[in-house]
């Protein structure tokens, strides 16, 4: 028989709560039931339904989904181009709700890069590639920014970054001088040229072959690498999803699974193979979104049967009509 609670009791646990660390303290992005509502033409979309996204520092990891299902919208979110309706968001420190105007444009030349998929969305046309990275470090507003010295320091630090993604011999051609390979990766270069912590790239491979595609995807994993920069990118392409330690997938405006990949040693052969597991998110509410193959090939609607046992929670297709009848 269980006693009732004692006041001190009671205070205990609310203290215990209390002292927890708070969702995604330890996150560079942290993404706590995040809703976005659209209203176009007097009806609402709901874009992102509560979505909980963490993602630590120095990641490389992959977002995936359905066309629709709101990756592009968390992405504008991410990179302070659009406010959320309502949960949390936060960036390095930065809440995205409740940012002034100023410290939003501060947020997107300090804090994040990004790299669209149309390529021209990139660069400035009328530059070459060296001055289109040295414009976001001239625009950041950094002391002695107009000094002699300051634009030697800027142009040695563009050539190292055009240099570091393998497109140095391009820094004096303008964008359609160069191949779309090249202008991506010379766009990883602008978007790296504020130091930014968080690189995000929205299908940066989606215009590109299948090779080009891999060359870009290994910039990103170089910059991730070398600098240290924490990188999400939306992608389409599996090759991408396959490469990344971590995918997120995204379904209905919410996470719903997560593959985690990880190297072991076969003990066989002993040779290094990638081993791959799936994962379902659980919300800090309890819910999980079961992936739609698997309740489909159980035929599983509108409700499951769950049984608690020592090590796993079982779930059964819904029993109950079987038994009345
Ligand atoms: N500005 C907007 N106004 C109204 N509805 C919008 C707006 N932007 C996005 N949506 C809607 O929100 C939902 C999510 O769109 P989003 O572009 O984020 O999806 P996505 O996963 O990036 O898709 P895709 O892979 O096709 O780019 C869609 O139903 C879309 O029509």
């Amino acid at each position: 028989m269980t006693s009732d609670p004692t006041l001190a009791d009671l205070t205990e646990r609310v203290t215990a709560r209390r002292d927890r660390p708070a969702y995604g303290h330890d996150a560079l992005i942290t993404c706590d039931r995040l809703v976005r509502v659209f209203t176009a033409d007097g009806v609402e979309v709901q874009a992102l339904q509560g979505l909980d996204l963490l993602v630590r520092e120095g990641e490389l990891m992959a977002l995936v989904g359905a066309s629709g299902s709101g990756k592009s919208t968390l992405m504008n979110i991410l990179a302070g181009l659009d406010t959320p309706t309502a949960g949390a968001a936060r960036v390095a420190g930065r809440d995205l709700l409740t940012m002034s105007a100023r410290d939003r444009l501060a947020y997107r030349r300090e804090v994040v890069g990004f790299v669209w998929q149309q390529t021209s969305r990139n660069l400035l046309p009328y530059l070459t590639s060296a001055q289109n990275v040295a414009l976001p470090m001239q625009l950041s507003g950094r002391p002695g920014g107009r000094s002699r010295s300051a634009r030697r320091a800027r142009a040695e630090r563009a050539l190292e970054l055009l240099e570091m993604l393998e497109v140095a011999d391009c820094r004096d051609r303008r964008p359609h001088e160069m191949s779309g390979g090249q202008q991506q990766r010379v766009a990883i270069a602008v978007a790296l040229a504020g130091d930014p912590a968080v690189l995000l790239a929205d299908e940066p491979t989606g215009e590109l072959d299948s090779h080009t595609g891999e060359r870009i995807f290994a910039a990103f994993r170089t910059a991730n690498e070398r600098l240290g920069t924490t990188v999400v990118i939306v992608t389409h392409d599996q090759a991408v999803a396959n490469e990344v330690s971590r995918t997120v997938a995204i379904r209905d405006g919410r996470t719903s699974t997560e593959v985690l990949r990880r190297s072991e040693v076969d003990e066989a052969t002993g040779h290094e193979k990638v081993v791959a597991r799936e994962y379902a998110m659980l919300d800090r509410a309890g819910r999980l979104q079961l992936p739609s193959e698997y309740t489909g090939a159980l035929g599983m609607r509108d409700r499951v049967a769950l049984e608690l046992e020592s090590d796993h929670i079982g779930v059964w297709p819904d029993d109950s009509g079987r038994e009345k009848g």
